[in-house]
């Protein structure tokens, strides 16, 4: 049995179906994100997993012991479950290291020392002990938030979005701070975000919320590389899909013959490519008009530049398959490339592909 096991949990708020029948098993000392757009039910399962809601239906068990069951429920504050709201949730009227230390006992002698210490764990300075949350920024109460959560030393960790007050690059250090801090108390954890970055990057598992329910769970890996559908594909990443004939292990495509993922053969399929596996080489016009069959030339209609990562737009200019490319030179092939060597409008690029493309089942 896993650590947490969660089986057909439900919870409706009147005619709202915010979660419906989620399954999940959590291993002990692991990460979870969950992802998906806003108001799919990501709260509700964290408030429901922290004792904060009951549900309407289902079980929910940490640690071989029940803590809700259809009717039953036990309270959240007998649960050993640390819950980071959105918003920190912070007590006004305490100051930074009351609230740090709300959950501590009185007459523990090394109060202040972990008090101070939890502080300095979530990158805050001492000098802001003393004040109040309101004299806090957005990402500062945050952080008060995580370290007041972590001074209880839960069992299980919810994150709802902790991160989200913060500037990219503090989040990014946050990010790994944090996780490695619950790794070494050896605190399980479920981060809610609407970061896919962060979701891949932060966990061991990752799940796919839509309405209510969960649409894929698996490795950051597998659910970036083999999404089940169109819309997982590109809730994690930018994705290039197509239609293909799949035959012997290799797809017959607008981007010309690709190895795909999966053997079985099909006349008509849609095969799905991250656009960092579509390779861009400088070439000519007179490499396009001497080109070999199955090797691809397009143009560049539209460079944005945007720094580290750029959109190029490229046309293509000579296809294994013409119907198709009729369809794409409508919606043209976009791709980010770094600032630094993109391609300009007008530019002949030729290009490959490396890598297997993803079937769609
Ligand atoms: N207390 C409540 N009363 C009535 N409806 C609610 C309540 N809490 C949530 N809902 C509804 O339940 C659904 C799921 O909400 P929830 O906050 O769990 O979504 P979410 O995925 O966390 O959204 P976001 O990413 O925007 O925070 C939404 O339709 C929301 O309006």
């Amino acid at each position: 049995m896993s650590f947490l096991e969660i089986a057909s949990l439900s919870k409706n708020y009147g005619p709202v179906a915010a979660v419906t029948g989620i399954d999940l098993a959590v291993a002990s000392g692991s990460r979870t994100a969950i992802v998906g757009p806003s108001g799919c039910g990501k709260t509700t399962l964290l408030r429901l997993i922290a004792g904060f809601e009951a549900p309407d239906g289902g079980r929910i068990t940490l640690d071989g012991k029940l803590l809700a069951n259809g009717g039953t429920s036990v309270p959240a504050h007998l649960r050993g479950i640390g819950l980071v709201a959105q918003d920190g949730a912070l007590f006004p009227h305490l100051t930074i290291a009351g609230n740090i230390g709300f959950g501590l006992d009185r007459k523990e002698p090394r109060r202040d020392e972990r008090i101070a210490e939890l502080a300095y764990i979530v990158g805050l300075d001492k000098s802001i002990l003393s004040r109040r949350p309101h004299q806090l920024s957005g990402g500062q109460q945050q952080r008060v938030a995580l370290a007041r959560a972590m001074a209880m030393k839960p069992r299980l960790m919810l994150l709802d979005e902790p991160f989200s007050a913060l500037d990219t690059g503090l989040r990014a250090s946050m990010r790994k701070a944090v996780a490695e801090m619950l790794e070494s108390a050896g605190i399980t954890t479920i981060l809610v975000t609407h970061d896919q970055t962060e979701a891949l990057s932060f966990a061991d598992q990752v799940a796919v919320m839509r309405e209510g329910r969960f649409s894929q769970i698996g490795t950051p890996r597998d659910l970036y590389l083999r999404p089940k559908d169109r819309m997982i594909a590109e809730f994690l990443g930018d994705a290039i899909v197509l239609s293909a004939k799949i035959a012997n292990g290799y797809a017959e495509s607008t981007l010309g013959r690709i190895a795909v993922d999966g053997r079985e053969p099909r006349d008509i399929a849609r095969i799905m490519l991250r656009p960092e596996q579509v390779l861009l080489a400088a070439a000519s016009r007179n490499e396009l008009a001497a080109a070999q069959p199955g090797v691809l030339f397009g143009e560049v209609t539209e460079s944005e530049f945007g720094g580290a990562s750029c959109a190029v737009a490229i046309k293509l200019l000579n296809t294994p398959d013409p119907p198709e490319a009729a369809a794409i030179g409508s919606t043209p092939l976009v791709l980010k490339k770094p600032g630094v060597d993109a391609p300009s409008v007008g530019d002949i690029v030729r290009i490959s592909v490396v890598g297997k493309a993803h079937v769609f089942s």
